[in-house]
């Protein structure tokens, strides 16, 4: 079988010679050309949040791009757009033959959605994460539907509450004392006057951005048997996300105080604590923001930079010492991650792949850090 001219071959024995060419012989395989430096990790998860098919206007996983270029699926902005971009810029750089300084990783990463404990909470405890050196990460961010990017610096801290209160049961008919019902619904209204505060707070201050404050959302209410049966116990369960600047002693504290002053027998228990919130400077004490910013600059996108509201992979890369940016390169896109019909243009998709083409030369060629040694 006579082989076929280079406009003619197979993208795969393509992609399959390019990766040949590259001299990954030990001792000394050629992952960057210095690779005593700490690397650069590009991550992103691949798990998606679950759909409700009925309300799409399109087959969320067909992938339809409709006659205006709007791609339609789950993923599309959270963030399997994001993973394609880093591979596309990647590789867009390799076939221009670009080296630096630094290595550049890609991780792909299970079961963000529902929390990464058995995806990066545990990768980054391992040899293997270790082994990437990375000195300074990229994760997803959110799209911004205006000319800005929206890049991220830190997070809240999720922190799942289930409050259990118990009381004396008894026939419905009857004013039955110290109920369980009435405690927890002292609890909810203390709870739920806190998201009032922290809602007006951010309200009332247009420099403040969603991520800046503490929010809460009682997300369940379980308990009762029969409508003429009053129960020993109800719980209620609220998801909070706890701002950085928050001191969590006392904030735990007080969770701790308003069930107290609800009554005997009201408890709590955590189903997600967070305890390790971590800013990733946004000054130019901070060589890679310093570089990242300096691209966005020269490419004339402006940044908006803020605190995640929701909670990422990024916040288990932070809390073993690496910074990080939640960045998805998404201008001009309403904010439509988790949403029915979730959609991109896939002219934002491919000015995103610009854009790493440019943030990634830069990021790898940051120089040595002291910190680097
Ligand atoms: C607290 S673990 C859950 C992580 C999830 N991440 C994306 O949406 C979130 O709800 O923010
Ligand atoms: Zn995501
Ligand atoms: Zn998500």
């Amino acid at each position: 079988m006579t082989s076929k001219g280079p406009e003619e071959e197979h993208p795969s024995v393509t992609l399959f010679r390019q990766y040949l060419r590259i001299r990954t012989v030990q001792p000394k395989p050629d992952y960057g050309t210095n690779p005593a430096l700490p690397s650069i990790l590009l991550n992103s998860h691949t798990d998606v949040v679950p759909v409700f098919k009925e309300h799409w206007s399109h087959d969320p996983f067909e992938a339809f791009k409709d006659s205006e270029g709007y791609i339609y699926a789950r993923g599309a902005q959270d963030m399997k757009c994001v993973s394609i971009q880093y591979l596309e810029a990647v590789r867009r750089l390799k076939v221009e033959g670009h080296r630096f300084p630094r290595t550049i990783h890609m991780t792909f990463v299970p079961d963000e959605e529902v929390g990464g404990h058995q995806g990066m909470e545990l990768f980054v405890q391992r040899p293997e994460f270790q082994a990437l050196r990375a000195g300074f990460a990229l994760d997803e961010g959110i799209a911004n539907p205006t000319d800005a990017f929206t890049v991220f610096y830190s997070e809240r801290s999720p922190w799942w509450v289930r409050v259990t209160s118990t009381g004396r049961p008894g026939h419905g008919s009857l004013f039955i004392e110290d109920t369980a019902a009435e405690k927890l619904h002292k609890v909810v209204s203390s709870i739920l006057a806190f998201r009032e505060k922290e809602w007006q707070r951010l309200q009332s201050n247009p420099h403040l951005k969603e991520g800046a404050v503490t929010s809460v959302n009682l997300t369940k209410l379980e308990g009762g048997v029969a409508y003429n049966v009053v129960p020993a116990t109800m719980s209620a369960s609220f998801d909070f996300r706890v701002a950085p600047d928050v001191d969590f002693k006392a904030f735990e504290e007080q969770l701790q105080s308003w069930c107290q002053a609800a009554g005997e027998g009201v408890t709590l228990e955590f189903a997600q604590k967070w305890m390790h919130p971590q800013v990733t400077p946004t000054d130019d004490s901070n060589p890679w923001w310093a570089a990242f910013s300096r691209v966005c600059k020269d490419m004339n996108l402006s940044l908006e930079p803020e605190i995640m509201p929701a909670a990422t992979d990024s916040r288990f890369i932070r809390a073993v010492g690496v910074p990080a940016l939640g960045f998805s390169p998404l201008n001009r896109t309403p904010v439509l991650l988790h949403d029915h019909d979730e959609r991109l243009h896939e002219a934002v998709f491919l000015r995103g792949v610009d854009i790493y083409t440019r943030l990634l030369p830069a990021l790898a060629s940051v120089p040595a850090l002291p910190s680097d040694s």
